[in-house]
């Protein structure tokens, strides 16, 4: 093996150029080996095979700063900086991250996860290289779907000022994670195409060509200026009249060809964009033909490219795409926003079923708020689809664009709460605290399927910012017998008994369900709570709770701080009731990546924990 002989960064400078092909399909082969068992962004990664060895070549790390937007294309680069046995426990708990960290490698320049940071950052580190008088070189590396994100272009609006080198690398391979949207994406798709390139450079040259005498010789002045008759087609003309050098577009997959032009770009004095194509999946026929399905790919069996389980049970995303497409029939003024995550949410369906009232804005969480506060400020009813994590980018948005109008905006806030192998960037853990701090916003969230439906059918007929965060993953389909009709700020008596009351948010009901059948096996009154609304607050329920009960437990799959917990202890507190609260909740710290499950038990928020917890701290017994 080639790659055995890879044991850390700069070790690929050792290896001659005929090896590089082969090396090329050594790391396909141990990617797609790995991934199909671990799961993780294959498509991606066979996308950036050659771009990534090339870089690698060219440039002189850790010294040199590689920064990875959105940073889910990094694996090729972790095995070329000695991480390959460190694959097995990939985006396991206490095992290596699937995204660039600091802390993982001095190679990692920058911790990424979220989408368009990557040329802000890169120019940060220019900056400071200019003023330590350091010698590095800085390579922002960006997508095209991340090019979709507006960070990036404030970014690039800044680096024009540049005057000195700057290498951004443009990973075109003309995919999202599903289709890419929007202007830009056209633009890219027109330098892509090379016969409009050559057709229109003959066209012009003929064009001209028939102009007696000038004709002639405005080509040749053309052919003379520095790219030639090619500007007249614009290929990187945005780029370079905003003082930003393009060269390219080159064949992401001919190493030579990448190593000639990094070997340009790096004797630019300014920002320069390097745009390169690459075709997503690369190398592996499943992941080509259905690169969106093999972005983030759960484990598969490789011959077939097929999962390797099959899922029984439908998920909150796929309650939430039935209910969406019936709500598309039943109201024609209901329109769906997603923030470049038609699959993940759920809203394909809606989109093939209503092309014209589906709106994928592209990586632009803050743009998708404000389009949907104008949507529904013109009388629409607008649903916009996001994950919690990726949320928190539009906050001032929903402050002043939504909640200060009081607009009917419908937030189906996805993946709250812990989703996993994706870790600290991707935890939904924050949305409960932002979002129920803001004035005029009504935050619910569903304790299984049934509820999320109904949930959903109370937000479209309800008139302001409605907020429902629901967790990744199997939606819940036990307590189907508890269906109270949906009441602004009620909460639902799951259970009504005495001694101890779990209050519990969302996901929680499910874990508090348990917690109560341990506590009763071994002799306690318990009542269960279904609080069903964040904000507002359910205070009647909550003063009945203190009066009737000598513990008040509160559960959520939040951070404590700012939580439902914080919210119910206030409240006991300013009613100067003595019960006493637990709340039960995440710490007020980063959740790395691993399995839910372990997660939960590390936070202690799983029922043997939180039974635990229950009995020694309050109850003041070891009974457990
Ligand atoms: C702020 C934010 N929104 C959404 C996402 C989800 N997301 C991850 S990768 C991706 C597509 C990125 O496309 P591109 O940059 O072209 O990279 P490719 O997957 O094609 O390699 C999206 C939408 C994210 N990571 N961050
Ligand atoms: C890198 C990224 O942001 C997405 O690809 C994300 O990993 C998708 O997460 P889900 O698997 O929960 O859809
Ligand atoms: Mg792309």
């Amino acid at each position: 093996m080639i790659l055995d002989r890879i044991q850390r960064e700069n070790d690929i400078k050792k290896i001659g150029a005929d090896d590089w092909n082969p090396l090329a399909e050594e790391i396909r082969e141990f990617l797609i080996n790995h991934i199909s068992t671990s799961g993780g962004h294959l498509a991606s990664n066979l996308g950036v095979v050659e771009l990534t060895m090339a870089m690698h070549l060219v440039f002189d790390l850790p010294k040199d700063k590689l920064i990875w937007d959105v940073g889910h294309q990094s694996y090729t680069h972790k095995l070329l900086t000695g991480r390959k046995d460190k694959f097995d426990k990939l985006r396991k708990f206490g095992g290596m991250s699937g995204f660039p960290k600091r802390s993982e490698s001095p190679c990692d320049s920058f911790d990424t996860g979220h989408s368009s940071t990557s040329i802000s950052a890169g120019l940060g580190y220019v900056a400071a290289r200019e003023l330590l008088g350091d010698k590095n070189r800085v390579v922002s590396v960006i997508g095209d779907g991340a090019l979709t994100g507006g960070m990036a272009y404030e970014a690039l609006n800044n680096a024009s000022r540049l005057k000195s080198n700057f290498i951004i690398v443009l990973n075109d391979n003309n995919m999202s994670i599903s289709e890419n949207v929007g202007g830009m994406s056209q633009y890219l798709s027109n330098i892509r195409t090379a016969e409009a390139y050559t057709g229109f450079k003959t066209g012009v040259e003929k064009t001209l060509s028939k102009i007696p005498v000038y004709g002639d010789k405005v080509i040749h002045q053309l052919r003379k200026t520095k790219s030639g008759i090619k500007q007249l087609m614009i290929p990187g003309m945005l780029f370079e009249n905003m003082d930003i050098t393009y060269l390219g577009p080159v064949d992401g997959h001919d190493i030579p060809g990448l190593i000639r032009i990094f070997n340009e770009a790096k004797k630019v004095n300014r920002a320069v964009l390097v745009h390169v194509l690459t075709k997503k999946g690369k190398g592996y026929s499943p992941a080509e033909r259905h690169p969106a399905r093999f972005h983030g790919a759960e484990p598969f069996e490789i011959e077939t490219g097929l999962p390797s389980k099959k899922r029984t049970k439908a998920n909150y995303s796929d309650i939430f795409s039935t209910v969406m497409r019936k709500f598309g029939d039943r109201d024609p003024k209901v329109v769906a926003v997603t923030a470049a995550m038609p699959d993940g949410t759920g809203l394909k369906r809606f989109k093939n079923m209503f092309p014209e009232r589906f709106f994928d804005v592209g990586i632009a969480e803050e743009h998708a708020v404000t389009f949907a506060a104008g949507l529904a400020a013109a009388g629409l009813k607008p649903v916009v689809a996001v994950y919690s994590s990726f949320l928190q980018r539009a906050y001032d948005q929903i402050v002043h664009d939504v909640c200060i109008q009081n607009l009917h905006v419908i937030f189906a806030v996805d993946r709250a709460g812990l989703v996993g192998s994706d870790g600290e960037t991707h935890q939904g853990i924050l949305d409960i605290s932002f979002l129920s701090s803001i004035p005029n916003m009504t935050l619910l969230a569903p304790k299984n399927k049934w509820e999320l439906s109904d949930m959903l059918k109370f937000a479209v007929d309800f008139n302001g910012p409605i907020a429902i965060r629901y967790p990744r993953g199997e939606a819940y389909d036990g307590l189907k017998d508890f269906r109270a009709p949906i009441e602004l700020g009620k909460s639902e008596i799951l259970y009504d008994e005495s001694e101890i009351v779990l209050i519990a948010v969302g996901s929680m009901v499910k874990i508090a369900e348990n917690v109560r059948k341990e506590l009763k096996d071994i002799g306690y009154q318990c009542s269960l709570v279904n609080a069903r609304f964040v904000m507002p607050l359910d205070e009647t329920m909550v003063k009945t709770a203190a009066k009737e009960h000598n513990l008040i437990v509160t559960l959520e799959e939040n951070v404590l701080s700012g939580g439902f917990g914080e919210k119910v202890s206030a409240y006991v507190a300013a009613c100067n009731f003595p019960t006493r609260v637990i709340s039960v909740g995440i710490p007020n710290e980063y959740v790395e990546h691993g399995n839910v499950d372990i997660l939960r038990k590390e936070l202690g928020i799983d029922e043997p924990s939180i039974t635990k917890r229950i009995i020694t701290e309050y109850l003041g017994t070891q009974v457990y």
